[in-house]
């Protein structure tokens, strides 16, 4: 987990020389570094970076000689990790509503797999904008882990809710998904991301 987000701190930390030859808008396959997904649409820009590494299906993920060779080893580790354990927690789940642990697998039917390595530099006036703007993940679930850095924050009600960092913690969102196939028994989970305010960047990888 350490090597991991550490892995990605070293990505974006790159002079920008480096990581530009990664830069892509188009993230529908293989790798992508870009910032502020919403810069077209949004008002504000939101304070973030991100490398995002398309790991299935086969057809959309890069070859492994395209992943960046500065995170490629923990990337992959990582990936078979955060795979057995959202597979684990897919199963129990399901048991949860009283259904075969593998009921969820057989309707989901996606096998895509996304690694986004999220990156919050310092901002400035944390007040006029948000590191990442309110949004549902789209998969299954997603298994994020992040640096000690608050920022995430829930819909919990009409409320915003702080996530606190704890040492060693793994956050599980349910997402778009689950949420359609367990025909609503489980909510996909309304998120953001506070706008950066400590000097020390945040880091977060979601899959
Ligand atoms: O940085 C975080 O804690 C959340 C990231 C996130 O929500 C995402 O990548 O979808
Ligand atoms: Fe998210």
């Amino acid at each position: 987990m350490e090597e991991t987000i550490q892995a990605v701190k070293s990505f974006h930390e790159q002079p920008d020389e480096v990581k530009a030859k990664y830069y892509d808008r188009e993230l529908t396959s293989g790798v992508a570094y870009s910032s502020n997904i919403d810069l077209y649409r949004a008002k504000a820009a939101t304070w973030h970076d991100y490398l995002q590494l398309w790991m299935a299906p086969e057809e959309r993920a890069g070859k492994l000689e395209d992943i960046p060779e500065i995170v490629r080893k923990e990337v992959v580790a990582w990936d078979v990790f955060a795979t057995k354990l959202a597979e684990d927690v897919v199963e129990l789940l399901c048991e949860g509503i009283g259904l075969k642990s593998t009921k969820f697998k057989e309707l989901s039917c996606s096998g895509l797999k996304i690694i986004v390595g999220n990156y919050y530099p310092h901002c400035p006036q944390p007040d006029l904008t948000l590191g990442l703007a309110p949004h549902t993940d789209s998969g299954t679930i997603t298994v994020l882990i992040s640096n000690q850095i608050s920022g995430l924050q829930v819909k919990h009600g009409q409320e915003w809710v702080d996530v606190k960092p704890l040492p060693g913690a793994i956050i599980i969102n349910i997402a778009d998904l689950l949420q359609i196939i367990s025909n609503g028994e489980y909510n996909s989970v309304q998120h953001r991301v506070r706008a950066n305010s400590c000097q020390e960047a945040r880091i977060s990888v979601a899959e």
